[in-house]
């Protein structure tokens, strides 16, 4: 499964525990990343993430062309709603497509820990489907 992960800077500690505590699944997927996110998840796990631009710089909207090709199965982008970003407007597409394209989405990490599990228990398998990897 290809997995994103994504958080706004007051969530960075809580998705390096996050991706520390279930480092044994995300290394069974492919990972990808905004920058600063998936740099700090390389070096706290060593985990392997392909990272893309900061959010600020674009990185939201590559995740975002990632989805809208149908790409993505599994979004985890832990947002600050206490701190208004300056790229709003790009944290709104990528959170839009994902209503698209019904890609799971957790935005905080309650609906992370859920996904998570589902995940490893084989319940986005579905996701294999809708890419069109297995038939069913
Ligand atoms: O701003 C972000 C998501 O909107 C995250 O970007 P970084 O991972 O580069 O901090």
């Amino acid at each position: 499964m290809n997995i994103a992960l994504i958080a706004h800077d007051k969530k960075k500690d809580d998705i390096i525990r996050f991706s520390t505590a279930y480092k044994q699944i995300f290394s069974k997927h492919t990972l990808f990343a905004t920058g600063t996110t998936g740099k700090k998840i390389m070096d706290a796990t060593g985990l392997q993430v392909h990272r893309f631009q900061s959010g600020p710089y674009g990185g939201d909207q590559e995740i975002g062309a990632l989805i809208a090709k149908n790409e993505m199965d599994l979004i985890i982008f832990l947002r600050d709603p206490l701190t208004a970003q300056p790229h709003e407007p790009d944290v709104s597409a990528l959170l839009r497509l994902c209503d698209v394209y019904s890609v799971p989405l957790a935005t905080n990490l309650g609906t992370a820990e859920v996904l998570i599990r589902g995940l490893e228990k084989g319940d986005l398998d579905w996701r294999k489907v809708a890419r069109g990897e297995k038939k069913e």
